[in-house]
């Protein structure tokens, strides 16, 4: 993978992994990146999950072709980036390492020590000269751990971006961007909106050419496309119009009135329309898409005077994430005394910025005439 003259790509593709962060799937696997910048000067890029350590130095010893590196700068101290320092040092003692406080307190936490005799602790607009290159750093915190920091190389007009503009799947893997971006997205960075605006603001004060994250490809086209999607899902606002309809049912009854309002919705023209059954599909999927679209039914059977689980799960997660700046409507199911809908609606009442439609389709236990009218009426509301 071309990055410049004397940058070079030193990542690892995990086809290994089930869950990344011990809860996503991730189908196509992941990819941690690392790299080299090759000057007067050489400094590393962060390191890799443990599992790929050895791949790694052994791609590191080949680009440096019997030179030393100089410097290994950690942006992130997050295992999957930086379970190699101790080896690296081990490999390398001579190389300084480059990071922020927090990350040199978390270094003594994971490996016992923090490098004193041999770091250099910087901070927001620090500089590191490397001859041709020079490395500026730009805090990022909570983007998404306290101790981030992103690194701007003026010389080839690169940003490397930490976990930001990072992708689930390994690069070997074909997958459009915005699917492994945006679900990486709301599930790991999503909360921290207010703090991803900040080092966007950060950001458009640089020229950038490339933007090479932690996780996934590098992207070097279109990249104004790439900074207003973050600029979007940052800000909380959705990215295009469209329906989640996200259920949670036992014996049927409740999603074949999910699945009812979705067939009515499509019939009325409305394009994006999403049925997401709780049960079965990750949850990170779901919040996806209740992030992506402007619009959010939710459908719940009525549960030991509660909601079922995997809705009370769902909101609770939509709650994490400061959803906010959508349309909700609700289906409820009970057969002796629906309070699902009440129920929800409490969990989501101190979300910022929620319209609530006024239809709310309450079922007793199974759709019938009535309850059908109730699903037309909501989906005319929906679909104005
Ligand atoms: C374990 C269990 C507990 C339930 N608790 C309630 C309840 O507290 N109040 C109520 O009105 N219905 C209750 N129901 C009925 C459901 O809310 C719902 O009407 C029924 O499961 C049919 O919907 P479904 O086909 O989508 O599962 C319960 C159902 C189950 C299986």
């Amino acid at each position: 993978m071309y990055i410049s003259d004397d940058i070079f790509y030193i990542g690892v593709n995990d086809h290994r992994i089930d869950l990344f962060e011990g809860q996503y799937p991730v189908p196509h696997g992941m990819s941690y990146n690392s790299y080299v910048i090759m000057d007067e000067k050489i400094a590393v890029m962060d390191t890799v999950d443990a599992g790929f350590t050895e791949e790694w130095l052994l791609k590191l010893s080949s680009v440096l072709s019997g030179r030393k590196p100089d410097y290994l700068v950690i942006q992130h101290m997050e295992p999957d980036h930086s379970a190699g320092i101790a080896i690296f040092m081990e490999a390398y003692p001579d190389t300084c390492v480059v990071s922020s406080a927090p990350a040199f307190t978390m270094m003594k936490q994971f490996f016992g020590s923090d490098f004193n005799t041999n770091r250099m602790v910087i901070r927001e607009g620090d500089t590191l000269g490397l001859g041709r290159h020079e490395l500026t750093f730009v805090a990022a915190p909570m983007v998404h751990w306290p101790e981030v920091m992103v690194t701007y190389d003026a010389c080839d007009q690169i940003l490397f971006s930490a976990d930001g503009f990072g992708k689930f799947g390994a690069l070997d893997e074909e997958e459009a961007w915005t699917d492994g971006a945006r679900r990486y997205y709301f599930g790991i960075v999503g909360r921290f909106g207010m703090q991803v605006q900040n080092l966007l603001k950060k950001a458009s004060g640089l020229t950038i050419q490339k933007i090479c994250p932690l996780h996934g490809p590098v992207l070097s086209e279109n990249l104004a496309c790439y900074l207003s999607l973050y600029n979007t899902w940052s800000s909380y606002q959705p990215e295009e119009k469209g329906i989640t309809i996200a259920y949670a049912s036992v014996y049927g009854n409740t999603r074949k009135a999910a699945e009812l309002l979705a067939d009515i919705l499509e019939k009325k023209g409305r394009k994006n329309v999403v049925l997401m059954d709780l049960a079965r599909t990750d949850l990170s999927f779901c919040l996806e898409n209740a992030f992506r679209y402007d619009k959010l039914v939710l459908a719940s059977i009525t549960y030991n005077a509660g909601i079922f689980p995997y809705m009370d799960n769902f909101l609770r997660l939509l709650k994490e994430h400061n959803y906010q700046n959508r349309t909700i409507a609700f289906m409820e199911n009970g057969c002796w005394a629906p309070t699902a809908a009440k129920g929800m609606m409490e969990i989501l009442k101190d979300c910022k910025n929620l319209t609530f439609v006024e239809n709310t389709v309450t079922i007793r236990s199974a759709v019938n005439e009535d309850t059908m009218k109730k699903i037309e009426a909501l989906a005319e509301e929906l679909a104005e």
